[in-house]
């Protein structure tokens, strides 16, 4: 059943921790991770839509559904740790959550992405959800910029291995309505050495508006250079 806006905003949320309240151990708790980038009850129509008809498209071999996690166990985080991270410096690792996976189902960021490897390309389907509000009735210019930079970052890390955003530059250009789905086009445009620039826009559904537009750029990780350690 499709949940609207409104009903999202009356459900009570989960138990929020109180200050001085005892922190869950999750130390004894078995994670079951939940696959997010697939629908869930909050998904609106225009948001079904997008995603059946690319898993369609997935049939052929010629885009890839990207599965997406609250938390990294996959074998790339774990290279990334192994080769980037003084693991001494790492903190609260066992409380880390994906930040645009950090919401409850339908508040924040629901999305799916998929990856054309032919095309170097990553389209992400997100309807924004009312937690996500900056101006009235608009979504907050920093949420955009986060999806901006997964998306961007993801094409990048997919097309040129493990690499960080060192530059994301955005022309915000018509505001986005809360709760509406837009689409976020990404393309790796060129590698240099270690760097790989990426470009993105994001469109309404229709593709009648073009709401913000970007370039970024990505340096792949050197694994001869720890990323917490200064140099
Ligand atoms: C599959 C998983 C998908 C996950 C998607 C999530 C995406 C989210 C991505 C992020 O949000 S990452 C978090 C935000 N980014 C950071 O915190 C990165 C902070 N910056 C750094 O750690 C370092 O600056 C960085 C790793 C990016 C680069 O450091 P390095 O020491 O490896 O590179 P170096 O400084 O040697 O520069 C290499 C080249 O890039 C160039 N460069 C580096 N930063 C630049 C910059 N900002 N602008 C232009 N050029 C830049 C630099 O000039 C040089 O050019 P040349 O080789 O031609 O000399």
């Amino acid at each position: 059943m499709l949940r609207s806006c409104a009903a999202l905003l009356r459900t009570p949320g989960a138990p929020r921790g109180r200050p001085g309240a005892p922190r869950r151990s999750f130390s004894s708790e078995k994670v079951v991770q939940k696959d997010c980038a697939l629908p869930n009850p909050s998904w609106s129509k225009d948001l079904r839509l997008l995603f059946d008809q690319f898993m369609k498209k997935c049939e052929d071999g010629s885009w890839k559904r990207l599965p997406s996690y609250k938390q990294f166990f996959s074998k790339t985080f774990q290279g990334f740790q192994t080769l980037y991270l003084d693991p001494s410096l790492v903190k609260g690792e066992e409380h880390a959550q994906l930040f645009t996976r950090s919401f409850e189902d339908g508040l924040g960021f629901e999305y799916v992405m998929f990856y054309n490897d032919a095309e170097k390309r990553v389209l992400c389907f997100l309807q924004v959800g009312p937690h996500l509000q900056g101006a009235p009735g608009f979504v907050h210019g920093g949420a955009i910029a986060t999806m901006m930079d997964s998306t961007t970052g993801t094409c990048a890390c997919r097309a040129g291995g493990i690499a960080m955003t060192a530059n994301l530059n955005i022309n915000f250009k018509r505001p986005i309505p809360l709760c509406s789905v837009v689409v976020i086009d990404s393309q790796l445009d060129k590698v240099e050495g270690r760097k790989l620039f990426v470009s993105c826009n994001v469109r309404s559904v229709d593709e009648k508006t073009l709401h913000s537009e970007a370039s970024a750029l990505f340096i792949k990780l050197d694994p001869d250079k720890s990323l917490r350690k200064k140099r």
